[in-house]
């Protein structure tokens, strides 16, 4: 599977980064700080102190959060707070726009609190509400602790599921891209038991539509070919080893395919992931989380941007989580947040062109 990336509107000119358009202007990318006691805040310093995007990045964040990681990490970075995120001047390495969202307690690297779970949902609502109302062209979100969050008592399973209901989007489509393979989930984040029962023609049907159409309008892939898993083992065996695919999954695909959509499978998951398969595919689609993350994981941990495809709105994000391990340590990889913002710049770039 090649991978196709966006088609960058940024061009070099006279060492400048500019848009191709001269006349337009940069996009407003908002970025949340992810859990305080986690990696985001680390990251987040990091990466915008070492290199420059051509975009007005807006933080949001408590500006104090920010100072605090930097001192711990030795790493100076120029915390400048707005009143509005319209006032965002374009990004300058190593200077950081902030739109305050005050955190309840001080946070402690690598200690969770859960008094500070209501800031994290705080800065989530802010950079949708903001995206929904086009303050705002896209959203990267650094990584939460969902337990942390759960702990609140309200259940939270997930940025996708979370940003589903803030833009009461019926369907939404987690996907994963490394330079090597894209994967895509037909279910985001249930527990396994509950897999079997939510993969119905529906789910299968709607997801599948939501990917198809999505790789076609923002990574430009006139008709995609998709390699569809089966559920069970060996695709179920002929039905010895399970019945999902013969009884749902493929007179699914079959209706699919008579509306032109170009699907392969279902294909046993343990060899499907196999260049055999994957070189002349452009994505995977996989029944659930962990049939599909850990093969795209292996592949590109740490560089690989996680889109929630569906959505009225643009977000991307990291491929890690947390990481509570390393929060304060300058051990932690900003790789994936790179690529995360990059992608969510060539997305807002390529979506204010095509509503032209
Ligand atoms: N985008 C997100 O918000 C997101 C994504 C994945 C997991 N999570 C959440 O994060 C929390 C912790 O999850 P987990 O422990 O399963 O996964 P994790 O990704 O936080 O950690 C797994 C391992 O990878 C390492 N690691 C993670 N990110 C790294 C980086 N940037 N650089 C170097 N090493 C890195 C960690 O140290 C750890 O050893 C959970 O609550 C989970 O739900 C959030
Ligand atoms: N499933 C994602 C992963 O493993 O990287 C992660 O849990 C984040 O999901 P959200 O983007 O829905 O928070």
């Amino acid at each position: 599977m090649n991978y196709v990336p966006m088609p960058s509107s940024i061009s070099k000119i006279k060492g400048q980064m500019m848009t191709n358009d001269l006349y337009e202007p940069l996009p407003i990318i908002a970025i949340t700080s992810g859990e305080p006691a986690g990696i985001g805040p680390d990251i987040i310093i990091s990466v915008l102190s070492e290199q420059e995007f051509p975009a007005r990045l807006v933080v949001l964040a408590d500006p104090e959060l920010l100072k605090d990681r930097a001192k711990t990490l030795g790493l100076s970075a120029n915390i400048q707070s707005l009143s509005n995120a319209n006032d965002a001047p374009p990004h300058r390495q190593g200077v950081i726009s902030v739109l305050p969202i005050k955190l309840a307690k001080p946070a402690t690297a690598g200690i969770l609190d859960v008094e500070n779970s209501p800031y994290v949902l705080e800065t989530l609502k802010q950079a949708g509400e903001g995206c929904i109302q086009k303050a705002f062209d896209a959203i990267v979100t650094p990584p939460v602790h969902k337990g942390v969050l759960c702990e609140t008592g309200v259940h939270f399973s997930g940025h996708t599921e979370f940003f589903q209901a803030q833009c009461r989007s019926p369907h939404v489509v987690m996907m994963l891209a490394t330079e090597a393979m894209k994967v895509a989930l037909v279910t985001t984040h249930l527990p396994l038991k509950d897999i079997s029962a939510v993969i119905t023609e529906d789910s299968i049907s709607l997801v599948t539509k939501a990917l198809n159409k999505d790789l076609q309008e923002k990574f430009g892939i006139k008709t995609p070919k998709i390699l569809v898993c089966g559920l069970n083992p060996h695709a179920g065996e002929d039905g010895h080893l399970g019945r999902e695919e013969i009884d749902v999954i493929i007179p699914t695909l079959n209706k699919l395919r008579q509306e032109g959509l170009n699907l392969v499978g279902p294909l046993p998951a343990d060899t499907l992931f196999t260049p055999k398969y994957l070189n002349d595919a452009d994505c995977a689609l996989a029944m659930y989380h962990d049939q599909g993350l850990p093969v795209l994981k292996y592949s590109g941990f740490g560089n690989a941007v996680n889109i929630t495809l569906g959505l009225p709105i643009i977000r991307t994000s990291v491929d890690h989580g947390t990481a509570i391990d390393l929060a304060g340590t300058g051990k932690a990889s900003n790789g994936s947040l790179k690529v995360a913002i990059q992608h969510a710049i060539n997305m807002a770039n390529n979506a204010k062109k095509f509503s032209k």
